[in-house]
């Protein structure tokens, strides 16, 4: 399957739609009005500089933090009118794939994969070996249900937490940083894999990553973040080629050198980090 045209894209319904969405910790604003969506089907990379809100984002996106203000639709639900149950029914079609993998390793592969069906569902433990077993067979892990995370590789490990995370058929999957860590040929397969639950599984997808190659390869559209603002929304295409010096320092990776958090500079400026030199 080809990625879809922007104006096919464009044609779909909202999965997730932000307006103005503006975030706090403590008195520091960090997301500074954000306004996105997410089309059925689609992936969506979120891309910025280190500490530009790329996690804080993601963690509303999957509605685990409560925003200073804006509003937030997920699958045609307003957050802020839901109350406890609704949410937890809404988060129940959510898959979330996050950077450690996060299985336990004191239980199988198989046990890791079963647990959301086990705290989710009635289904009796023969249909809950053939669910995981149909997942498993999907990321590519056919027979590896015995194992414990122990005896996987680090990609097998990445491969094993995406089956425990589309064990539910989510309509809408999360991940956080799936390549980090990760050697290039693992990670493109990786790669392949998040376009191939779009594809089969008609998934729409959240992607936060650092990778440049990975972003390109996967993206439907980027959304590009500095400092809690959003740079820009387009297609990789068209963000590669645009001529706003940000977008293409943040997209050759020099941002890191241009970046400065906001404290060190404070201290910086006031000689607090140099106190400890004086006599
Ligand atoms: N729990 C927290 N409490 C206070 N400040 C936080 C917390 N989490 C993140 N921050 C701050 O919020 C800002 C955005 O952080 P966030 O982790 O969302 O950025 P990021 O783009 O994901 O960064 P990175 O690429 O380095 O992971 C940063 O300045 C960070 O220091």
């Amino acid at each position: 399957m080809t990625k879809p045209t922007e104006a096919e894209l464009l044609a779909r319904p909202k999965v997730i739609e932000v307006e103005d969405l503006v975030t706090h910790y403590g008195e520091r604003m960090i997301l500074k009005g954000i306004s996105m969506d997410v089309r059925e089907g689609e992936i969506m990379v979120i891309m910025g500089g280190s500490g530009s809100g790329k996690s804080t984002l993601l963690r509303h996106l999957m509605s685990l933090e409560h925003a200073t203000s804006g509003t937030m639709k997920l699958l045609g639900k307003n957050i802020a009118d839901l109350g406890l149950k609704d949410t937890y029914a809404l988060r129940r079609k959510i898959g979330v794939a996050f950077q450690g993998g996060a299985l336990f390793s004191s239980m199988t592969v198989g046990e890791n994969i079963k647990l959301p069906l086990r705290e989710h569902t009635d289904l009796d433990e023969f249909t809950m070996d053939i669910m995981a077993r149909m997942k498993l067979e999907v990321v590519d892990l056919a027979g590896f249900e015995d194992l414990t995370p122990s005896e996987l590789s680090g990609g097998m490990l990445k491969r094993a937490a995406v089956a425990r995370a589309i064990i539910m058929d989510p309509k809408l999957l999360f991940f956080d940083e799936p390549s980090a860590g990760l050697d290039p040929v693992v990670a493109a397969q990786l790669d392949e894999l998040i376009l191939r639950l779009r594809d089969a599984m008609g998934m729409s997808i959240v992607v936060v990553t650092h990778e440049l190659d990975s972003a390109f390869r996967i993206a439907d559209r980027i959304t590009m973040l500095d400092h809690g603002h959003i740079l820009m929304i387009d297609t990789p295409e068209k963000m590669k080629n645009c001529d706003n010096t940000r977008i293409q320092n943040l997209l050759n990776r020099r941002i890191e050198e241009e970046e400065l958090d906001p404290d060190a500079y404070l201290r910086r400026l006031t000689g607090e980090d140099r106190q400890h030199e004086r006599p």
